[in-house]
């Protein structure tokens, strides 16, 4: 069991997110921190009969709420309103996700970082920069958290199943929860840069002219659909806590030492240029200027161990023209972040 602080706590993800990590049975310290102060949030959640030990901490505490940490989770920063892009938000987080990652390099230098605010795309090579910064390589243990184009990829692919006459093929309904024998996801965390890839080809084949594509369209533009229904009171939140910890899960079992086999593919957005098979990814993406990619990963102590490339193996045409379309996006995106923070280093 681990210390897990929470960077964002008192918002829409940082709540329920909080709830979730107050019920794992990995977790045996849990430090809330927001410049909200999180206290009624703690207390609260304090009264739950689970392990976790739940302290709150804001404003000038941060060295506090960091200490001893193993896992760091952020979901600090601002969310979308309708007409925006996750791009815009890149102003206001990019300088919160810096000064957070200041704190952490020098506090928690070792602490697995999960990165939940956006543009994730940006903000995972501004914590990576960060570290850099300060004489620290953390590309195995910073990472940013797609998990939840991965569950709606499997939510609606699963809501077509059902659906569908393919439901005639079995006399039950198809569990949503396995579809991670069906369907991937990898790239990015914004439009056109979330891949989707099917694993099992037959069922594109199995899909009416129009229905993959408007498959695929919800699944890379879900996060608007969540934006729109809010009505400016925010983004995906509830959807988003599930996925953040479901992620971390993989983390905390993986310190546990806990195997992670028969759980399928674990995608998260990192860079991946020094990690064990890399060059393998340049190689299969024929780019040698993308550095950051969300691509599924090995884990060992809840570190990179290794990126398994294999998905790439078996795309479908369609797919690798995805994958084209996304790769120039992904290096704008990354070199934006990367910039932010080496620029500010030269003055
Ligand atoms: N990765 C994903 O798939 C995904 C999904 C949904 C939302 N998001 C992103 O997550 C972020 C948070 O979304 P939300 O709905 O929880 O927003 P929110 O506004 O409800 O909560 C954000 C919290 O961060 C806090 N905060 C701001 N600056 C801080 C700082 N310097 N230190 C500590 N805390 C600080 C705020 O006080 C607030 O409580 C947004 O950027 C959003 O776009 C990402
Ligand atoms: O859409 C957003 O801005 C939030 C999040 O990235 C999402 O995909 O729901």
């Amino acid at each position: 069991m681990v210390k897990v602080a929470l960077l964002g706590a008192s918002g829409g993800i940082g709540q329920p997110l909080s709830l979730l990590l107050k019920l794992s049975p990995y977790v045996s310290k849990l430090a809330l921190y927001d410049i909200v102060d999180p206290q009624g949030i703690s207390v609260d959640l304090s009264h739950i009969n689970t392990t976790a030990e739940c302290t709150s901490y804001s404003k000038d505490d941060l060295v506090d709420a960091l200490r001893g940490s193993r896992v760091v989770v952020i979901p600090a920063g601002v969310p979308r309103k309708p007409g925006m892009t996750r791009d815009d938000l890149f102003k206001i987080n990019a300088g919160i996700m810096r000064n957070l990652c200041e704190c952490i390099v020098k506090t928690c230098p070792n602490a697995t970082v999960l990165i939940i605010s956006n543009p994730v795309n940006s903000l995972v090579p501004v914590a990576i920069e960060t570290f850099k910064k300060n004489g620290i390589d953390g590309s195995n243990r910073i990472m940013g958290i797609t998990t939840l184009d991965l569950v709606r990829a499997e939510t609606f692919l699963g809501d077509y199943m059902n659906n569908s006459r393919v439901t005639t093929v079995g006399s039950n309904q198809f569990d949503k929860r396995r579809m991670h024998k069906v369907i991937s996801v990898i790239g990015g965390h914004s439009g056109h840069t979330i891949v989707p890839i099917m694993l099992l080809k037959p069922m594109v084949y199995m899909m009416k002219p129009g229905q993959y594509d408007s498959l695929i369209n919800r699944i890379q533009f879900g996060g608007d659909e969540v934006v729109k229904a809010k009505q400016g009171k925010g983004s995906a939140t509830y959807s988003m806590a599930y996925s953040g910890y479901k992620f971390i899960e993989y983390i905390l079992k993986s310190i546990q030492r806990e195997s992670l086999e028969g759980l399928g593919y674990i995608p998260a957005y990192i860079n991946f240029t020094k990690l064990t098979n890399g060059n393998d990814l340049s190689k299969k993406l024929n780019s040698n200027e993308l550095e950051y990619f969300s691509i599924p990963i090995n884990l060992t102590n809840g570190r990179i161990e290794s990126i398994d490339t294999t998905i790439l193996d078996k795309i479908s045409e369609k797919e690798k023209e995805m994958v084209g379309k996304a790769i120039p996006e992904l290096i704008t995106n990354a070199k934006k972040g990367q910039r932010f923070i080496r620029n500010e280093a030269k003055l």
